[in-house]
């Protein structure tokens, strides 16, 4: 932006100061009209050039995680200068689902005591000397969310979880960070602290964390999916081992696992080249959060809700539609563990619960949808897409990508 603007000042400059004098006002005139018909070209090619890419969706569905993939394919190397970055957050994300276990069972031990004193007992002691001992750990959370937050806690206690507006990375020491910023570099140094701490504590309780993830009593709260651990608990706390080593980077697969909310509307860009011309695109990562996210909340009704107001809004007529139902990777696995559709929607009656059923029946909802609140009849790319999947990801970005800027070229084109 300001490099836009600076180039603009010096076009306007450079005939008034390098310039031989001129004589009548007449030809200053023109000189001064010739500079703005110009610096319009220029602005007007810039837009040309231009290609604006919106991420809508519900809380959760994989936003962020599409545009890192998208930072993956167009511009790989900023994606490894902002490794560092992603530390605290995966050690926030770690922390987080210690505590939700912890509070899940709780829960559980004061229902379920009063019916079996005998052998919870056994399991409340060991339960409670792992709590003592990842207490320094868990201490940590709300220090680790707010730094990561900018200061900003939203929900009781800061316990709603981490946000990140635009520019996070700056807070953390990554890009945008300026040097000459007081208020900056002391939040740098007090968050590079936090995290700092966390992987020196992390170091000392990996076993005890591992001790608690392969407890029996964890491991049937999780399968009887009581305790609600975000998709990324999972992952994370399988490779504790390898992410309390000292020297811990975080990898591809773990930047692009780790659950932060994000808040407002997160600007990208990405330089591209096509045909032999550079285009920019901008990616606008929109926030869906839930404040305190409802966990009645049909997250299909939900999201079949909002397509249908993206479909039916003015202001959007003339955007490319693109739909990438997400999570495909989740349907599965829950449909191999037994849980059953129609106990969720009960529109889907008896058809087979197996995935290729579901997942064209969920899919021709959105097309109906789009079929009846799509005045401009405009064309609809439907994918299925599991996000994590670097490979299957990367290979939809170059399609639909490459689909949206030709016809972006054969429009502008045309004006
Ligand atoms: N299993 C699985 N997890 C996914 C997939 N896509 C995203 N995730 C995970 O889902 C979580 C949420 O993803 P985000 O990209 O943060 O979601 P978002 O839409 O940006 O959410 P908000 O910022 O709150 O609107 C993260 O932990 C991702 O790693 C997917 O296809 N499969
Ligand atoms: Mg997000």
């Amino acid at each position: 932006m300001s490099v836009a603007r600076r180039s603009s000042i010096s076009s306007f400059a450079a005939p008034l100061t390098a310039a031989p004098p001129v004589e009548n006002a007449e030809a200053l005139n023109r000189m001064i009209e010739e500079d703005i018909r110009k610096e319009n070209a220029r602005r007007k090619e810039e837009r040309r050039r231009e290609v604006k890419v919106m991420l809508l969706g519900q809380a959760e569905s994989g936003k962020s995680t599409l545009q890192k993939q998208f930072q993956i394919y167009y511009a790989k190397k900023s994606l490894e200068g902002e490794r560092p970055c992603w530390k605290p957050v995966v050690y926030f994300n770690i922390i987080k689902a210690v505590r939700l276990v912890f509070n899940e069972l709780d829960y559980q031990f004061s229902t379920q005591g009063r019916e079996n004193q005998e052998a919870p007992k056994a399991i409340q002691d060991q339960i409670a000397e792992l709590r003592t001992k990842l207490l320094p750990l868990t201490a940590l959370e709300d220090s680790l969310a707010s730094h990561l937050s900018g200061g900003v806690t939203i929900g009781s206690g800061g316990r709603a979880g981490a946000f990140v507006r635009s520019g996070w990375q700056s807070l953390v020491g990554g890009r945008g960070s300026t040097q000459n910023d007081i208020r900056t570099m002391e939040a740098i140094a007090r968050t590079a602290e936090v995290s700092s701490i966390a992987a020196k504590i992390l170091a000392s309780t990996a076993k005890e964390v591992q001790a608690l993830w392969a407890h029996p009593s964890v491991k049937l709260l999780v399968h009887n999916r009581k305790v609600r651990l975000e998709d990324s608990a999972s992952f994370f706390l399988d490779e504790i081992a390898r992410i309390a080593e000292p020297d811990y980077v975080p990898t591809t697969d773990d930047i692009l696992n780790v659950r932060l909310q994000t808040l407002g509307v997160m600007e990208h860009s990405f330089p591209i080249s096509m045909g032999g011309l550079s285009y920019n695109w901008k990616i606008f990562d929109v926030g869906g959060a839930y404040l305190d996210e409802d966990p009645k909340i049909n997250r299909i009704e939900d999201s079949l809700q909002l397509f249908t107001a993206i479909c039916s809004n003015k202001m959007l007529k003339d955007a490319h539609l693109v739909l990438l139902l997400n999570k495909t990777d989740l349907l599965k696995k829950k449909l191999a563990q037994g849980i059953e559709i129609r106990k969720y929607i009960t529109s889907y009656a008896d058809r087979p619960n197996v995935y290729e059923t579901a997942a064209s029946y969920f899919k021709s909802h959105f097309q109906q949808a789009h079929k009846k609140k799509d005045s401009w009849r405009r064309v609809l790319w439907v994918h299925y897409t599991s996000m994590l999947d670097i490979k299957a990801t990367q290979s939809i970005i170059s399609n639909v990508g490459e689909a949206i800027i030709r016809k972006h070229i054969a429009e502008i084109g045309l004006t």
